[in-house]
């Protein structure tokens, strides 16, 4: 049946790329892709380049596990089988926002591994840029600013990441960041590598 509509469905080139929409922007389209525990910082560090960025001209858009969950991915939940398909759906949202010539951060648990490297392979070389936003899960815990740990613990939230759900963690991320640091200096840290890497120019 996916075969059959895979050979129906043609590809349409169109006279203006990727290329000509960068050149108009002044700068290049990739994503960041921000993962961590629940609590870790991912939607604040985010958050913070993004304005960051906005400042200096750079056309930018912020995708969050909780606002593409009331929207895009409202019909799936938390099992190996729906995070897979929220990062899938997510990846290929990214993949057109990046086309389009934009520097796109996502904030997602993105626990797997396996998940990860399937959306790095859909964006191609250079254009995927992990950021692992590492605060120990006890720090995490500490900050429970939606309760949710507090729950899990009490039995009242099944596979939660860190508790009853895996994280893997990056093992060669581009950027290894410190969630316990000041949200300033992780932003400037962002900000160092795209310059270094020829993404902004400003
Ligand atoms: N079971 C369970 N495990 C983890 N997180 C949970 C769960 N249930 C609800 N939440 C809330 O959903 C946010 C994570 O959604 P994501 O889309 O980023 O998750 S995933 O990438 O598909 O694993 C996560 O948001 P952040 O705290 O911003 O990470 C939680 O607020
Ligand atoms: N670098 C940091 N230092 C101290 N507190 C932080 C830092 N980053 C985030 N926080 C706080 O931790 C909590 C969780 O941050 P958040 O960005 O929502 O995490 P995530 O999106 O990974 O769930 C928030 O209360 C936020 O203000």
């Amino acid at each position: 049946m996916a075969a059959e509509h895979d050979e129906n469905v043609i590809w349409h080139p169109h006279a203006i790329n990727r290329d000509d929409r960068e050149r108009q922007h002044g700068h290049r389209g990739v994503v960041l892709w921000f993962t961590g525990l629940s609590g870790s910082g991912k939607s604040t560090v985010a958050g913070a380049l993004e304005q960051a960025l906005h400042q200096q001209g750079v056309n930018t858009y912020l995708l969050d596990g909780d606002n593409v969950r009331h929207g895009l991915c409202r019909d799936l939940g938390f099992s190996d089988a729906d995070r897979k398909e929220n990062i899938r759906r997510v990846g290929e949202v990214a993949k057109l926002m990046v086309d389009a010539g934009l520097v796109v951060l996502t904030a997602f648990i993105s626990p797997h591994r396996a998940e990860r490297q399937m959306v790095r392979e859909m964006l191609g070389e250079g254009r995927f840029i992990e950021v692992f936003v590492d605060t120990p899960l006890d720090i995490c815990e500490a900050r429970d600013p939606k309760g949710l740990y507090k729950k899990a613990r009490a039995g009242e939230l099944a596979n939660f990441t860190g508790i009853d759900a895996v994280y893997e963690a990056p093992t060669r991320p581009e950027i290894h960041l410190d969630g316990e640091q000041f949200v300033t200096k992780l932003t400037v840290q962002l900000l160092d590598l795209l310059r270094g890497r020829d993404i902004i120019n400003c």
